[in-house]
Order: structure tokens, then C-alpha cells, then sequence
């Protein structure tokens, strides 16, 4: 690539979203560019006073048909991707006036289509045709043109035509700048009208989407690994891809990982809770109104084994005191919380390498789909959110309150522990956490080896399986080790013997009705 600048004599204007059009179009006509507008862009520069020519008059056609067509002619398609040097000759035969910048941003389809009142014939009038025509024709053509869609990269431009120009680097960064734009502009028209096919709801015949590049890594899951982590263009409030880094260590691929599991799991809590997270899988979860320091030292002391080094979530704004107390208590790597007080973050400042994370505050939890990739192909569902989740007594004994408190405490944890998952829990508090283990049973013997080594009794605990107790020998092992509630979906063929085991043991027992397997 040469590194000439190219200077601009005549550019053409055409945006949707006109913050910042004036400012930019005055400062090219005070650098001596001829402006070229359509109707409402044309309108709003030559109120403000600003040398434009509109584009009908410039092709001697009105804008017709509503707007569908405006620029699709010759002499602005021809003035963008005519080859300069090569097809002067004919673009002079024709009257086709060089244009060297475009700058464009496309109708608004993925906002008028989030509305949940636009009819398909309002969503289609804002498929953009003009504009992403005349995007790709520049980008096609960026050795003699360069092309905008940002107003964020006018004011670069500008300085570079203070310079005597833009520079083929830049405008090829500019090109694939716009060429992506249409990518995930039509992504999103395809997802929208792929969704409308017969047959095909809610999951359209092909799956588009764009991510954009946030954090290169340093590496992966493994040091041999190469990784980077991509955002959606609107990540949800409150979500690991818009939090905020205050201080420590670059983010690794697996910080990011678990960060996200332990946040999404904290979220689900509405007292003040911590939930520390080691490999994708929470090792000691607590809440408690005596507030976020006592839910630390109770999610700590639920496992301070498998507590060092791992990741820890609030769902409250860290105070001084809880920074205090994990500084005091454990080796950790990552800590998140909607966001941290200056208290805070001065105790955790004599600890550099520690990563802090503030993810601001969320609404409720992310709707958005979960992919997966698996070799060749991508798995794609909807989030594990069910509103008919219920909380059936199906033994003799209902539970007390404390009990039905504790019950949906720790079904609340079990939705984020990897299958199968086993959780004991009391008063707020996990005791045991048994994750990703082959047997249902296996999960629940490790949950009760975790609250041994605790020195957590489990006298009076209560119990939560993921998914239904396929035998007795569940309900035997959690009498044996003092559980007195259990919470389980329910659906096993042996569901008479898991009760009547319960009901042997006076065992209260809730059915949920609805699993919630993670892998
Ligand atoms: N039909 C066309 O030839 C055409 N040319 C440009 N546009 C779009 O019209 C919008 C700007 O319109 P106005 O300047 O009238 O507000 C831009 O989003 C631009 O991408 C067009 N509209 C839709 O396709």
C-alpha cells in the first residue's frame, strides 16, 4: 500500500442519525469541499446555512417513490467507483463528477424492529437500499475514496484533510469499517425476516451475527492457546462485557469466563450475597440481611479450600470493610460488584495485581440466546429462564419456612452449578456443592465431603439435585447426613419411592417441576 493522501474535493452526505452533520459539514466546506446532500440531510445543512447541492438537482431525477429512491443513480454510483486515472474519459462523456467521500449511516431497522408494535411493512420501508449501495461502491473503491459511517470518525477526518488528505491506510480501515456495517446491518434484516418464516420460529434458517472485538488476551483457556474477547453491539447492562476494570492484572480468557458465572449467579439473589466461583462452578454461595462483609465470610467459610484463587461476586457496591476481609482471608483473582467505594478501592490498592471489576447495575436477568460451539456446528438456545417453575409439596411433611427460605436459596445455586449438581444449604449459606460429577449420587456424596472438611454440620440442611433423583438411595444418603428438605424437578419413573423414602425419614420435599442441567 502507498501511503498518499488523498484529498477530498466533493463529498456526499446522507444520514439517518445527524449528530455532529453540521459541525462536520461546515468544517469540509471551510477546507473547500463541495457538498452533495439528500432531502433531509440537504435540508438540515442548508438551514444552518451550509453550501450543499441537493442530489436531484446534482442527477436531474426528484427522490421518488417515498424515499426508495434517492442516490441509486449513474452519476453518484459512477462518481464513486469510477477508477480514477482509468475511467475518466468515460465518467467525462457522461457528465459523472468524481466524489471522493461518503458519509453515511443507514436507516435505523434494528431499532424501529426492537419496538413491539412495528408492523412488517414499517420494518421493511426501513430496509436501507441507497445507502448501503453507496457504502459498498466507495468501500469497493477506497483507493480513490474514502467512506464514513460514524459520526465518532469525523473529527480524524478532518484532521487528516488538514494534512492534505486521507491516507490509503486509513481509508482501507475506513472501507472494512463499512463493509462490517452492512454485514451486521444485514444480519439483522435476515434474522428479522428469517424469523417470519413458516416453520422456522423461533429459530431462523441461518444464524447471522456480529461481535466486535473488546480485549485481545494474553492467552486462553491454556498458555498455548490464542484468545479474544468479543462483545455483542449491545451487551446488557450489568453484564461481564461492559464492566469496568479499576485495577490489577490483564483479564484472562477462564477470568472472564468464570466472572460471568459468578455474576450471573449473584444476580439472582435480592439480599446482599457474594458467590465465589472456581472453574465455572461456585464453590461457596451466601446471603444474609446482616449485609455483603457477613455473605463473604459465609460464602468463604462454606469452602476457603476451594475459595484461593478464585472469583468473587457481589451483587451490592464492595465496601472497605468486605475488601478488607478478602485481603485478610484468601488469594483471589478477580472481584465483581456493580461497584466499589472509595473505601475500597484504597484498601484493595495495596494489593495491584488483584482484578477489580465494577459492572454497574442490571435489570433483571439477560433474555439473550446461549451458543454453543461444538465441532462444525453451533448449538443455540434460549436462556434458562422458565416461568412456570413451581414448588409442589409432594410429602406427607410440608416444609417450614425456614426450610422453603433455604429450599429455593439453594435451587437458586444448584441453576448455576455444572450437572450433576448436588447443593446443601442452611440459612442462607451453601454447606456443600457437588458439581459436574457423572452420578447424581457421586455429586452428593462430594457435597457432603465439602461441608465435612468444612466443619459444617448438616443437621437441619436442606438439599437441591438439578435435576429429578432418579432412585431412593438419594434421599437415604441425604437422611444418613441429617438433611431435612429437599428440592428436585420431580419426573423420575421411581418418584413414588424418592417420596415415600422422604416420607420415611420426614423429609419435606418440594417438586419444581422444571430442570436445569448445565454443561
Ligand atoms: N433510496 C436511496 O436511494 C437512498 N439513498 C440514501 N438513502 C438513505 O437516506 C438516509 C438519509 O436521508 P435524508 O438525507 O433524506 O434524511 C440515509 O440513511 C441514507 O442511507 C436512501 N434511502 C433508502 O434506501
Amino acid at each position: 500500500m502507498t501511503s498518499s493522501r488523498l484529498p477530498i474535493r466533493r463529498a456526499l452526505l446522507s444520514v439517518s442519525d445527524k449528530s455532529g452533520i453540521v459541525p462536520f459539514a461546515q468544517e469540509l466546506v471551510a477546507l473547500g469541499v463541495e457538498l452533495l446532500s439528500t432531502g433531509g440531510t440537504f435540508a438540515l445543512l442548508k438551514k444552518e446555512g451550509i453550501r450543499v447541492t441537493e442530489v436531484a438537482d446534482y442527477t436531474g431525477f426528484p427522490e421518488m417513490m417515498g424515499g426508495r429512491v434517492k442516490t441509486l443513480h449513474p452519476k453518484i454510483h459512477g462518481g464513486l467507483l469510477g477508477r480514477r486515472g482509468e475511467d475518466d474519459a468515460v465518467m467525462a462523456q457522461h457528465g459523472i463528477e468524481p466524489i471522493d467521500l461518503v458519509v453515511v449511516n443507514l436507516y435505523p431497522f434494528a431499532e424501529v424492529t426492537k419496538k413491539d408494535d412495528c408492523s412488517l411493512a414499517h420494518a421493511i420501508e426501513n430496509i436501507d437500499i441507497g445507502g448501503p449501495s453507496m457504502l459498498r461502491s466507495a468501500a469497493k473503491n477506497h483507493q480513490s475514496v474514502a467512506v464514513l459511517v460514524r459520526s465518532a470518525d469525523y473529527g480524524g477526518v478532518i484532521d487528516a484533510l488538514k494534512q492534505g488528505g486521507l491516507t490509503q491506510a486509513m481509508r482501507f480501515d475506513l472501507a472494512v469499517r463499512a463493509f462490517e456495517h452492512c454485514a451486521a446491518y444485514d444480519s439483522g434484516i435476515a434474522n428479522y425476516l428469517g424469523a417470519r418464516l413458516p416453520a422456522q420460529q423461533p429459530f431462523a434458517r441461518t444464524f447471522n451475527a456480529q461481535w466486535h472485538k473488546s480485549l485481545d488476551l494474553r492467552y486462553g483457556e491454556n498458555p498455548h492457546q490464542q484468545a479474544a474477547f468479543y462483545s455483542e453491539a449491545q451487551p446488557p447492562a450489568g453484564s461481564i462485557s461492559v464492566a469496568r476494570q479499576r485495577q490489577g492484572k490483564a483479564l484472562s480468557y477462564n477470568n472472564i469466563a468464570d466472572g460471568d458465572a459468578a455474576l450471573e449467579c449473584v444476580k439472582c439473589f435480592d439480599l446482599p450475597a457474594c458467590v465465589i466461583v472456581k472453574h465455572a462452578n461456585p464453590c461457596g454461595v451466601a446471603q444474609t440481611e446482616e449485609g455483603l462483609c457477613e455473605a463473604y465470610l459465609r460464602a468463604f467459610n462454606a469452602d476457603s479450600e476451594s475459595a484461593f484463587g478464585g472469583i468473587i461476586a457481589f451483587n451490592r457496591e464492595l465496601d472497605g470493610k468486605t475488601a478488607q476481609a478478602i485481603l485478610e482471608r484468601q488469594f483471589v483473582e478477580v472481584i465483581i460488584a456493580p461497584s466499589a467505594s472509595e473505601e475500597a478501592l484504597t484498601v484493595l490498592a495495596s494489593k495491584p495485581n488483584i482484578r477489580l471489576l465494577e459492572c454497574g447495575t442490571w435489570d433483571k436477568p439477560a433474555q439473550s440466546l446461549e451458543l454453543k460451539k461444538v465441532s462444525g456446528g453451533l448449538l443455540v438456545q434460549t436462556a434458562d429462564i422458565c416461568a412456570d417453575e413451581q414448588q409442589n409439596v409432594v410429602t406427607t411433611r410440608a416444609p417450614s419456612e425456614q426450610e422453603r427460605a433455604d429450599l429455593l436459596f439453594a435451587w437458586k445455586v444448584a441453576k448455576f452449578v455444572k450437572s450433576n449438581a448436588v447443593v446443601y444449604a442452611k440459612d442462607g449459606q451453601t454447606l456443600g456443592i457437588g458439581a459436574g460429577q457423572t452420578s447424581r449420587v457421586g455429586s452428593a456424596r462430594i457435597a457432603g465431603e465439602r461441608a465435612a472438611l468444612a466443619g459444617l454440620s448438616l443437621k437441619g440442611a436442606v438439599m437441591a439435585s438439578d435435576a429429578f433423583l432418579p432412585f431412593a438411595d438419594g434421599i437415604e444418603r441425604a437422611a444418613e447426613q441429617g438433611i431435612s428438605a429437599v428440592i428436585q424437578p420431580g419426573g423420575s419413573m421411581r418418584d413414588n419411592e424418592v417420596i415415600a423414602a422422604a416420607n420415611a425419614h420426614q423429609i419435606a420435599m418440594l417438586f419444581t417441576g422444571v430442570r436445569h442441567f448445565r454443561h
